[in-house]
């Protein structure tokens, strides 16, 4: 098993060390065959935080996220939310945090409100208060009067609000969220922040993978930058940023891409293709 150094994640303000760790994981690893999807990242999240995991395709934000979330078992390395290892304790831990998956596999043939009340029953809260808080998520999330439809029927944008309104129905303390906004319109975009925002509010922590640095930039208060598997930078937004965009401390960050200029040369020229002549009679 290989296990990297830790350091290269390392928080950029020292000022944090006294905040509480909603999430922290160490030395996290792991391969796909030959391929190193997570290469021992060093994932640090302050408690209360509004927090974005960022960084280009294959960077190895899902595959984090599922480790840290208990859906993928590392092959080294540990993670922790709230103090408690993810995978010694998964009982306690389950009860501690609320998972948006990429994907986002629901029970189809369920209406909005059955999985609503279906969710909150399997994690032990009496009928009638997860009725109470389902029509209240319902509600909120703009799906009241959605909510006797069957879930299969569901929009990309329905399906997210459900599923954030299935993962928060037990009030955990940290939320996971793989890419929350992808295919949502900008309304519904609009409810999914301010249920986020009044959540981080009173004290809970939110940890979203996102490609909109536009986004990540307005909501989150601490980001962790990833590429090939490592946390290139992680700290208080402002800190990772250091006076630019988001967006160009990415590129930054990754370095742009040089692939592809040369080529390409024969797209959106407009030119007479002159096999297409030769080939007919
Ligand atoms: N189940 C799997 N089997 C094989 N390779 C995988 C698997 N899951 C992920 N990988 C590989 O691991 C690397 C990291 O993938 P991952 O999905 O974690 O990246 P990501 O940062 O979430 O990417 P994106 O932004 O495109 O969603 C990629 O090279 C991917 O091909």
């Amino acid at each position: 098993m290989t296990h990297f150094a830790a350091g290269d994640g390392a928080p950029a303000s020292a000022g944090q060390a006294g905040r509480a760790e909603a999430v922290r994981t160490r030395g996290l690893f792991k391969r796909f065959g030959q391929q190193v999807a997570v290469a021992g990242v060093d994932l640090v999240v302050p408690r209360g935080s509004f927090a974005g995991l960022v960084g280009p395709n294959g960077a190895g934000k899902t595959t984090t996220l599922s480790m840290i979330t208990g859906l993928l078992r590392p092959d080294a390395g540990s993670a922790e939310v709230g103090g408690v290892n993810v995978w010694r304790d998964p009982v306690v831990i389950k009860a501690q945090i609320g998972v948006l998956p990429e994907g986002l596999r629901l029970f189809e043939r369920l209406s909005g409100r059955e999985l609503l009340m279906y969710n909150g029953q399997l994690r032990g809260i009496p009928k009638d208060e997860v009725a109470r808080r389902a029509e209240e998520l319902l509600k909120v999330m703009d799906l009241t009067g959605s909510a006797d439809k069957l879930v299969v029927d569901y929009s990309t944008g329905m399906r997210k609000k459900i599923g954030l309104a299935a993962a928060l129905l037990h009030n955990p303390a940290v939320l996971f969220l793989d890419e929350p906004f992808e295919g949502v319109d900008p309304i519904s975009a609009n409810t999914l922040v301010e249920v986020l925002q009044r959540y981080t509010a009173s004290g809970s922590t939110v940890v979203f993978s996102s490609h909109v640095m536009e986004l990540v930039e307005r909501l989150c208060d601490w980001v962790s930058v990833m590429n090939l598997g490592r946390i290139v930078a992680q700290g208080p937004i402002g800190e990772v940023r250091g006076g630019q965009t988001l967006n160009e401390a990415l590129l930054h960050l990754v370095g742009a891409r040089e692939n592809g200029e040369e080529g390409l040369a024969w797209l959106g020229s407009g030119e007479e293709p002159t096999w297409r002549g030769s080939s007919s009679g």
